[in-house]
């Protein structure tokens, strides 16, 4: 699984309590390396805000007894990603897309944050995980808020248009075809609808030039995410910003 978490902007090491006269700055015994404090925070994190329920934890099972691999949307992000969608309060009967359903963890997440009415409709190209999906919407109790379409998302794309305009896109799959997808977004969202992408951090190279890397699909990955972030962030119709998870969430909403 693509971990969580939390990227430290102040001193880790100090503990400031202003309450006390003056500014009293304490230093307490912490994780050496910032490798494990951010540990210690995502375990923190995942203890508190409990992102995986029962259901969503057989969906992890489910796909290990497939052997599929391990790449569901990160914990904290499908939470995140729940708590963003119900709180942009769409209405009954509000749809979205997701490219990429693997065995349904983030479809789960989402088609629970449309509620009752609401629908997703789910690309996946690889018809065993499709099949796995399915099973687990149906355990889940979502599979009339669920459709999964099996081919390529770039076709399936084509054919969902005419049910659209759509509320939101969950963009998760193969990374240098981001930019193909943000072209259908742009077309297919609804103003005040929102786009999603997942490991917008490219796996934490993508501040770096796509020619660094020597193998072509790495440079086609970096090179997409790298278009799909900076293309959202200068398109005049779309406000957006990355959640500085560990993974990268890229978000945006339509605003005209
Ligand atoms: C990172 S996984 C998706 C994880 C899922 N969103 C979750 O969080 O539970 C990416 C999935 O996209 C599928 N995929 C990759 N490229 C695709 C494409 N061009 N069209 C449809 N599905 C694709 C893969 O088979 C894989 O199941």
């Amino acid at each position: 699984m693509y971990g969580w978490r939390p990227v430290l902007i102040s001193p880790p090491h100090l503990l400031y309590r202003p309450a006390l006269t003056g500014m009293v700055v304490e230093t307490l015994p912490y994780p050496e390396s910032l490798e494990d404090r951010l540990h210690a925070l995502e375990d923190y994190s995942e203890r508190t805000f409990k992102p995986v329920d029962s259901v969503l934890q057989e969906v992890v099972e489910r796909a290990h007894a497939h052997n599929m691999p391990d790449i569901h949307v990160g914990n904290m992000d499908g939470l995140t990603l729940e708590v963003i969608i119900r709180m942009a309060g769409y209405k009954k009967a509000s749809t979205m897309v997701e490219v990429g359903a693997l065995a349904g963890f983030s479809g789960i997440v989402i088609a629970r944050a449309l509620g009752p009415g609401g629908h997703l409709h789910t690309i996946e190209f690889n018809p065993d995980y499709a099949e796995v999906a399915r099973e687990s919407f149906r355990k889940a109790g979502l599979e009339d808020r669920v459709t999964v379409h099996i081919g390529r998302a770039s076709q399936v794309l084509e054919q969902l248009a005419e049910l659209g305009p759509f509320d939101g896109i969950f963009i998760d799959a193969d990374k240098d075809n981001y930019p193909v997808y943000l072209d259908w977004a742009e077309k297919n969202i609804r103003v005040g609808g929102g786009v999603f992408g997942d490991n917008t951090f490219g796996f934490g190279h993508v501040w770096r030039d796509p020619e660094d890397f020597e193998e072509q699909h790495l440079r086609s990955a970096i090179s997409g995410l790298r278009s799909f972030n900076a293309r959202l962030a200068d398109n005049p119709n779309f406000r957006a910003t990355i959640l500085p998870t560990d993974q990268g969430l890229t978000m945006a909403v339509r605003i005209k």
